[in-house]
């Protein structure tokens, strides 16, 4: 019997959540009927792929409409993927390469301008034009050498700023809002729906996850702006000899200031009883290691890559983004799908960009991957041609492109989805 991947119906759709659990190593146990209804009614069942063998799900994958900020802070609409999986049994036989190519030419006519996901494992997804855009650094931090005083009160206070523990609810009521203006600013940032904080906070989460309430606490500026949110779990460990030796846990902390920012990370790393504070997933270029006295005592004990993008659409991901200098690139970027690919003159300025289709000379010959690693600033097109993963055509491209495509700071996509 052929195994055709297909849209899942709404009595199907258990079996599927089944499949996913079991692709994931997760017990592959029946998933409970009220959550079977709470992901019923926030899935767009035209999205969601499966492959049945004998009745049984063996293969999983859905995608769903996300908007993604460019740099420059423009908003762009993505094909987010996500659930993908294929059972042991099926494993090797091309049933991704099919779901992806379904969903990709789905996005594509859609007028989506890129795809987006997290990837289990680097070595799945380049294959299908998928690159490397940003990178993610988590850092455990050793309190009481990082210089900062336990008894001193948050550094708010001398900007007029303070700091407010929050419950679920107004984490609800007020993240949304905080997060639509980091949105406006951070590129990498991934929209999150109603669902999100609902589930990030405590709200019919699913079966698989043990929920534990977290401590919110929120930094409010001079003017009563809500400027900053962080959650932080803390646990309870004390020493031989009576010492509390707690560790936070952050699992989650957006600011829309640089004071919100210190002074959040000042207030997490000033709890008493905390001697460790674990920094959650965060920008490579997060100010936290350097605004502590000892920035030493921040040790890094993540870094990978993060937010996988594959652009659908050259000339509009491309003329999304701002630009900090004036440059002409004739780009000859290469797919094997033929989804995007083209040579495509880009011209840009800080004032806009244009990127249209020509038959000129290239200037840089490169793969969709390629260009998906460089569309959010947060890889060195040096670099790459160095690596030989860009061909530089015209001697001192890849400086230009350095110049054009670089951030002054990091992406960061502060979601797992
Ligand atoms: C966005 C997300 O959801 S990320 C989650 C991804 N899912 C997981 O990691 C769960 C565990 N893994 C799986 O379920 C499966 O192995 C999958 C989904 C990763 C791959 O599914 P398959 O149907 O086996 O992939 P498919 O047969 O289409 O493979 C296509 C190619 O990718 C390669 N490939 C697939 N998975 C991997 C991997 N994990 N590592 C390296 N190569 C891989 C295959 O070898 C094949 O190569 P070839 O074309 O040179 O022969």
């Amino acid at each position: 019997m052929s195994l055709d991947p297909r849209t899942v119906s709404a009595t199907e759709f258990p079996d599927w959540l089944r499949a996913v659990g079991t692709g994931f190593l997760r017990a592959s146990a029946s998933v409970p009927a009220e959550e079977v209804a709470v992901r019923l009614e926030h899935t767009d069942l035209s999205r969601v792929q499966g492959v049945f063998d004998a009745g049984r799900c063996v293969a999983t994958f859905r995608s769903f409409a996300q908007e993604l900020t460019v740099v420059g802070g423009a908003r762009v609409r993505a094909d987010a993927i996500t659930g993908v999986t294929v059972t042991p049994t099926h494993r090797r036989r091309g049933l991704l390469s099919r779901m992806m190519a379904t969903d990709l030419a789905a996005a594509k006519e859609r007028g989506d301008v890129v795809a987006s996901l997290i990837a289990a494992e680097y070595p799945i997804y380049g294959r299908y034009g998928f690159g490397p855009a940003s990178w993610t650094t988590e850092w455990e931090i050793d309190v009481p050498r990082a210089g900062l005083d336990p008894r001193a009160r948050v550094p708010s206070e001398a900007d007029g700023g303070r700091i407010e523990l929050v419950d679920g609810a107004d984490v609800r009521k007020l993240g949304p809002e905080l997060h639509a203006r980091l949105a406006a600013r951070q590129h990498g940032v991934v929209s999150r729906d109603e669902r999100w904080w609902q589930r990030n906070t405590g709200v019919d989460v699913p079966a698989f996850e043990t929920w534990t309430e977290p401590f919110y606490a929120v930094y409010r500026s001079a003017d009563g702006e809500t400027d900053g949110l962080i959650a932080y779990r803390a646990d309870a460990h004390w020493g031989d000899r009576k010492q509390p030796l707690n560790k936070a846990t952050v699992v989650g902390m957006l600011a829309t200031t640089p004071a919100a920012e210190r002074a959040l990370w000042h207030f997490v790393c000033s709890i008493d009883w905390i001697t460790t504070v674990r920094s959650g997933y965060r920008a490579p270029d997060d100010l936290l290691p350097l605004l502590l006295p000892d920035p030493r005592a921040a040790r890094v004990v993540t870094q990978a890559d993060w937010l996988w993008l594959r652009v659908l659409d050259i000339p509009r991901a491309l003329e999304a983004r701002t630009y900090a200098t004036d440059a002409a690139l004739v780009l000859d970027v290469r797919d094997a799908t033929g989804l995007a690919g083209g040579r495509f003159l880009l011209e840009v300025s800080p004032s806009g960009a244009s990127c249209v289709p020509t038959k000129r000379d290239p200037d840089l010959v490169l793969d969709v991957a390629e260009l998906a690693t460089l569309h959010l600033g947060d890889e060195s097109p040096v670099r790459l041609a160095a690596l030989g993963r860009i061909d530089e055509h015209r001697p001192g491209a890849a400086a230009t492109a350095e110049a054009v495509f670089r951030a002054a700071r990091r992406a960061w996509c502060p979601d797992v989805f």
